[in-house]
């Protein structure tokens, strides 16, 4: 991979964050699958009705098929900006920009943007093969190959996209975006969820026998990205492959479940979980996929232990949520989801708290639109299984997608923990849980007592 080719997607998004003068872009496609806005002309009318939560959100069971073929690489040239005003003025009149002009640059940041998921979509086997690698290397997947004793040389490569657990290997370009976020060492010891919570989710509320309370996660390092204030990305924080498993577990059987969810209905009515048809499940309040909104009237109770996970994850930063609805996304081969922003909900003022499991994908962390091209442009990075991000503050509305998945990453650790119906599914697959608050906070004591206090300053 050529490094000019491997930056490609960035580089277009760099290139339009320059001034308006320049008047020559060359924008390197990524290849000669369909894009974006190729695939969604395909979907059904069906699967246009469940295009939510999020106003441009390609449905969550919206297949892309695996490409095939040959990929070339085409150049396309965005018109010439034509200066307006006499050149030989000395000063020169200020540039006002025509609607014509506007909708001109804004189909090429549109194009650059859908460029990112084609470029993935291409190098989704390379990507494969870095985690893979990277993986192995790191020790977080054994590889059967490697001879007792012998330790493979570590990875030097680098690939064009975020690895925060790997940034030697990231492009410099998105290094420097990096910040670390520090978390408070007292929240290091904390993060509990217990199984009571789990038992008084099947049961029903009743908690029969409560087990010994158990650690789930423990939040040590996290990650923010310039520009993308209130993005946070914590490497897999679960401390066990016990924990991780049980999360698994809970996710593709327990709340695929009729009783506490509503999920996609395969054709003729089925609707066994790890169906090969299960896309989605919605828990707590079920969007309503046809006339895009919640309602009061269609929620199911929010399964505790999710709610109280969410809860705990935002802690270490200062953030709050309750949780009142949840996307489970069911990702197979070849499932790929567009860039939309997560907009349903009736209030911003709370995070969304994403979790992923399985197989390694890209994501891809945008702006406020697909035209927004300013620094730093669409960011890839690698979530892997058990990596959480959050998209909290103003980056709450910022745009994200998955433009692929990383079949043969899942680390082999947790099949032998799974019941082989899931483990056969998540060998293949890639299970995203993303929980939102619906409603604003419309009260809160902290709010009230600042309200009392500042009347009780109001001189008389
Ligand atoms: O699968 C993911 O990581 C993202 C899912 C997502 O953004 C959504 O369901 O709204
Ligand atoms: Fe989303």
């Amino acid at each position: 991979m050529s490094e000019s080719q491997s930056l490609a997607p960035l580089r277009m998004a760099a290139n339009l964050q320059r001034p308006r003068l320049l008047v020559e872009r060359r924008l390197r496609s990524g290849g000669s699958e369909a894009s974006l806005a190729d695939t969604a002309k395909s979907e059904s009318m069906e699967d246009a009705k469940r295009a939510g939560p999020g106003s441009d959100r390609p449905s969550p069971d919206k297949l892309t098929p695996e490409m095939s073929g040959t990929s070339k690489t085409s150049d396309m040239e965005t018109p010439q900006r034509v200066r307006k005003g006499d050149e030989s003025c000395r000063v020169q009149a200020p540039e006002t920009q025509t609607e014509a002009e506007t909708e001109t640059e804004n189909k090429a940041k549109e194009e650059v943007f859908r460029n990112v998921w084609k470029h993935f979509k291409r190098k989704r086997h390379e990507v494969t093969a870095y985690v893979k690698r990277m993986d192995t290397d790191s020790g977080r997947v054994e590889d059967e190959n490697v001879v007792s004793g012998q330790k493979r040389k570590r990875a030097t490569e680098e690939i064009d996209l975020l690895d925060f657990c790997n940034l030697d290997n990231s492009p410099k370009e998105l290094v420097d975006l990096v910040k670390t976020i520090e978390v408070p060492s007292f929240m290091k010891e904390k993060g509990h969820q217990n199984d009571q919570d789990a038992q008084e989710d099947v049961n029903g509320g009743k908690n029969e026998e409560v087990e010994a309370e158990e650690e789930d996660f423990c939040v040590t390092k996290a990650y923010g990205i310039e520009g993308r204030p209130g993005f946070i990305f914590v490497p897999n924080p679960f401390v066990s492959t016990r924990v991780e498993a049980k999360w698994v577990e809970r996710l593709a059987v327990d709340y695929a479940s009729g009783d506490v969810s509503e999920r996609n209905r395969t054709q003729d009515g089925e609707e066994s979980a790890l169906s090969s048809k299960l896309r989605w499940a919605t828990l707590g309040y079920h969007y309503d996929w046809s006339n895009r909104r919640y309602t009061e009237d269609r929620k199911s109770p929010f399964p505790r232990a999710l709610g109280r996970l969410a809860k705990q994850l935002v802690e270490p930063f200062a953030m709050q949520i309750e949780p009142e609805t949840a996307i489970v996304n069911y990702y197979r081969a070849g499932t790929t989801m567009g860039g939309h922003k997560d907009d349903a909900e009736w209030t911003d003022d709370a995070p969304v708290v994403s979790i992923s499991f399985g197989n390694a994908g890209v994501y891809v962390l945008g702006g406020d639109s697909q035209t927004d091209a300013r620094p730093p442009g669409p960011v890839p990075l690698i979530v892997r299984n058990g990596d959480v991000v959050i998209l909290g503050g103003p980056s709450r509305m910022n745009i994200h997608g998955v433009p692929c998945m990383m079949q043969g990453t899942l680390p082999s650790r947790l099949l032998p923990c799974l019941p082989p119906a899931v483990a056969s599914y998540l060998e293949a697959g890639r299970i995203n849980v993303n929980v939102r608050q619906v409603k604003p906070r419309t009260f809160s004591t902290q709010a009230a007592h600042a309200a009392l206090g500042a009347l009780r300053r109001v001189p008389k």
